[in-house]
């Protein structure tokens, strides 16, 4: 039985939600809540493992099924290890990427139909669903030019064409209208200051009994 909270931050490449999560983690902090973040595909020893596999770019003979499949093995250790413990100990378990990151670039993007991945991702996690999901939405162009003059190392995916990008951005926005009651869009075109207040204050509302207002 979980106690705790989960969320997870979703969106395109370089939609900052790296960098919006290490600035709202101390905020966060501020409360009387133990938190943890951790990040798909990796967050421990095993997954970290798959997720160099699949995200290497000599790696280009990887096709989507087996994407799909290595992405759902490495969630489900990374659960089981990780996520799920946290949870069940009463804490706030944040995850750059989740579930929607399947749906959104191995379904929408790849074209494997969206029920399959759901039906994947379903045996993986037993059902498991994020309480609150944060989407990140910009322009691909905007992300992607980001990802290239930022200073993390560009992967497999971040090589893929700009067809596919743009139907991983569409395919995001289809699953937030699907699923209003867990999904809230954050405009993340903005300067980075209001992309990070408007997080916070997502959270903040979401969850009023963990979070006093301040
Ligand atoms: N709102 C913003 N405006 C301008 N630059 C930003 C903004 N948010 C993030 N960045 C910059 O964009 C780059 C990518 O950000 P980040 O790595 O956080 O994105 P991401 O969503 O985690 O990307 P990915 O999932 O592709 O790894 C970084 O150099 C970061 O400083
Ligand atoms: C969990 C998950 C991720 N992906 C893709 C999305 C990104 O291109 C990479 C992860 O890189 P990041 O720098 O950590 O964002 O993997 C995916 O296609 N499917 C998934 O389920």
């Amino acid at each position: 039985m979980n106690k705790g909270i989960l969320i997870t931050f979703e969106g395109p490449e370089g939609a900052g939600k790296t960098t919006v999560l290490q600035h709202v983690l101390p905020e966060l902090a501020k409360q009387d809540i133990d938190i943890i973040t951790t990040r798909e595909p990796g967050g421990i020893r095993i997954a970290e493992s798959i997720r160099e596999i699949i995200l290497a770019p000599e790696n280009t003979a990887i096709d989507g099924k087996t994407e799909l499949l290595l992405f759902a093995a490495a969630r489900r250790q990374h659960l089981n290890e990780k996520v799920l413990p946290a949870l069940a100990d009463g804490k706030l378990v944040i995850i750059d990427r989740f579930i929607d990151s399947s749906v959104a670039y191995q379904g929408y993007a790849r074209d494997i139909p969206v029920s399959d991945v759901e039906m994947i991702n379903n045996f993986a996690t037993d059902g498991l669903l994020p309480d609150l999901t944060l989407y990140f939405d910009v322009d691909t162009a905007v992300g992607l030019a980001r990802v290239m003059t930022g200073d993390r190392e560009v992967n497999r995916l971040d090589l893929e064409a700009q067809e596919m990008h743009e139907k991983v951005r569409a395919g995001y926005q289809k699953i937030a209208v699907l699923h209003p009651e867990r999904i809230i869009t954050i405009d993340a075109s903005q300067e980075l200051d209001q992309v990070i207040a408007d997080t916070l204050l997502a959270i903040k509302t979401k969850f009023p009994e963990s979070f006093d207002g301040n």
